[in-house]
């Protein structure tokens, strides 16, 4: 099979983009692993396909794959500002917002005129079995109204988690240095706990003030990358739940800088909405044979 393909990043995320806004794609784990591959292949931290929506009021379809399983995911905040890009460089968009539908959530992507994309990234979601995660028998250590919970690690090694889900699941610790924190230690160990049934994305967060922070991802299947949206979003999430960040905050990750806000407790109920705001760049078109 022939296939073209656009290569995108978003602050270092990066992605192989395919329209099956035409045709339906149906590719197999192993060609999605295929394209992934930075030695075999394309080589992406993810593969994003944009199909046409499929209700009504609905601009997109947004299907997101890890590129070193292939396993469909929920949610990649970084892949969906180069979602908007995309769908407006290649015509199939003329709306500077675009709303799109993933597997369990709907989004609206705008692009900016100061060059970068915004993201309604919805709502964060903090019941347990939206991760899932097992608090069973563990005792939460309350602060500021949110709590974390103690996570037992190899070699006696316990670090206190914030929980919660932005349509795919995080697990966020604090650092005092986010540079020499043991990201290729611990982040493989929190990803693969066994009270994350479906695994976990793990954030090591340093708070440099009330509205910086600095971020290590140790994304879920895909190791540690240059920068995630979703996992900016819910450690300032987390953050601002526990009494640490105020209501707009720049994160500096290793990739770029992305700015989120959150006003907390939406005034009709329920939490509001989670708004990031970052870059989103095309790198090259390519073709491949799989
Ligand atoms: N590895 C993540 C998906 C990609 C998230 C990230 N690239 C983002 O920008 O949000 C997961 O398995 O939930």
């Amino acid at each position: 099979m022939r296939l073209r393909f656009t290569k995108m990043q978003g602050a270092g995320n990066d992605f192989v983009v395919l329209d099956a806004t035409d045709a339906p794609l149906a590719l197999s784990p192993a060609q999605l692993r295929r394209l992934g591959d930075r030695r075999f292949g394309v080589g992406a931290d993810q593969i994003l396909v944009v199909e046409r929506a499929t209700r009504p009021g609905v601009d997109f379809r947004y299907r997101i794959f890890n590129g070193a399983s292939g396993d469909e995911v929920e949610h990649c905040g970084n892949g969906a500002r180069c979602f908007v890009r995309y769908v407006h460089e290649r015509g199939l968009s003329d709306k500077r917002s675009v709303r799109v539908e993933t597997v369990n959530n709907l989004l609206t992507l705008t692009l900016r005129d100061d060059g970068r994309v915004s993201v309604d990234m919805n709502r964060p979601v903090f019941e347990h079995a939206a991760l899932p995660f097992v608090a069973d028998g563990l005792a939460p250590r309350p602060l500021g109204g949110f709590e974390r919970w103690p996570l037992a690690l190899g070699d006696g090694v316990v670090v206190d988690v914030a929980v919660l889900s932005m349509g795919n699941p995080h697990a966020v610790c604090r650092v005092d240095d986010v540079a020499r924190a043991p990201v290729a230690e611990l982040g493989p160990q929190i990803e693969a706990h066994e009270r994350f049934p479906r695994r976990v994305n793990a954030g090591f967060l340093e708070v440099v003030d009330r509205g910086r922070v600095k971020l290590r991802v140790y994304e879920r299947d895909a190791g540690e990358t240059l920068a995630c949206g979703t996992g900016a979003c819910a450690a300032v999430v987390a953050g601002i739940r526990l009494g640490w960040l105020d209501a707009r905050v720049e994160v500096e990750t290793r990739g770029g800088l992305l700015a989120i806000d959150w006003a907390g407790a939406d005034p009709a109920g329920g939490w509001a909405p989670v708004w990031m705001t970052g870059p989103a760049e095309t790198v090259f078109d390519g073709e491949i044979t799989l």
